[in-house]
């Protein structure tokens, strides 16, 4: 058995071109959505992702701003640009890229963006707003991991599903997703005993840990669901996830490629929070 590709590529252009047609119906209303960028110091992968969100925003016609900062900028003079970006009406969503340089506390950056701008999801109102199941931006990453299940069309109603991972930006609320979705949830992480006994028994696997083969085909149920959200170098310097996924290939039922996965889903889902953010500002 070979799996199934879930080509991330592919669905977040779909995605991207939904919001291109709704963008330009709310700018035709005079509300042209707009998202502020903003990159502290000269991390290369960094400069590379925030290139490709503003490109993506002028892809889809939305307006946006990017701030570029020397990494000794004051965690008070970031705050001071957050405090000027959330009170400007043209700008409907704000993020700044992690990681921050380490004088800086991403926490208290992120609790300065107003709840209404914090299309990354990151802050704790959002947090508890996934938590509580009211409205409110979903982090990027999971909320692409969602899509691409849909993508599926397997139901997660009853099903089995198994986060490794637990951070706040990706497990955790992945794990709330996969709940709201009437999965029953596992989640496990660096401290879980037998990881192999519990990704056995599930029927979706996220695997969100940052390590490379931590998923290989002996841990997989025939027939699964596994989506990749590590981002790694192989010993060649090749990007590569957290599965082997040449080995689980053979075993799942679906599986998503790294590259070509679940990362261009976490840009395209930051341009939904965007649109979402600017439609709310109608009367
Ligand atoms: N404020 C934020 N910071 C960070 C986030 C985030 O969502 N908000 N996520 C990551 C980085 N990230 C977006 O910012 C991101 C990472 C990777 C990709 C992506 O498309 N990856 C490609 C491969 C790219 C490559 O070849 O290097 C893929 O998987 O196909 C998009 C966005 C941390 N910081
Ligand atoms: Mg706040």
């Amino acid at each position: 058995m070979t799996a199934q590709l879930i080509n991330g590529t592919a669905l977040s252009q779909k995605i991207r071109s939904e919001v291109a047609a709704r963008a330009a119906a709310l700018t035709a209303k005079g509300v042209q959505p707009g998202l502020a960028v903003i990159l502290v110091g000269e991390d290369p992968a960094s400069s590379v992702y925030v290139r490709n969100k503003v490109k993506a925003c002028a892809e889809a016609g939305l307006h946006s701003v990017l701030e570029r900062y020397d990494a000794d900028l004051t965690e008070a003079a970031l705050l001071e640009r957050i405090q000027a970006l959330n009170s400007n009406p043209s700008i409907h969503g704000i993020l700044v890229q992690m990681p921050l340089p380490r004088h800086i506390n991403p926490q208290r950056v992120i609790e300065t963006i107003s709840t209404a701008k914090d299309v990354d999801g990151y802050s704790v109102q959002s947090a508890g707003d996934l938590m509580s199941g009211l409205p409110g931006f979903l982090p990027c990453t999971p909320y692409g991991c969602m899509k691409l299940i849909e993508s599926t069309c397997v139901d997660l109603r009853g099903k089995h599903a198994v986060v490794i991972g637990r951070s706040n930006t990706v497990g955790k609320p992945m794990a709330l997703l996969l709940l709201q979705a009437n999965a029953t949830v596992t989640v496990c992480h660096s401290a879980t005993v037998d990881l192999k006994s519990h990704t056995r028994q599930a029927d979706v696997i996220v695997a969100a840990v940052g390590r490379r083969d931590v998923l290989t085909a002996d841990m997989v149920k025939p027939g699964a669901v596994v989506i990749d959200v590590g981002m790694n170098r192989n010993d060649e310097g090749k990007l590569c996830g957290d599965v082997d996924f040449e080995g689980v290939k053979q075993v799942a039922g679906w599986i998503t490629p790294v590259p070509g996965g679940v990362g261009p889903m976490t840009i395209a889902m930051l341009l939904v929070n965007t649109l979402a953010s600017a439609e709310r500002t109608l009367p």
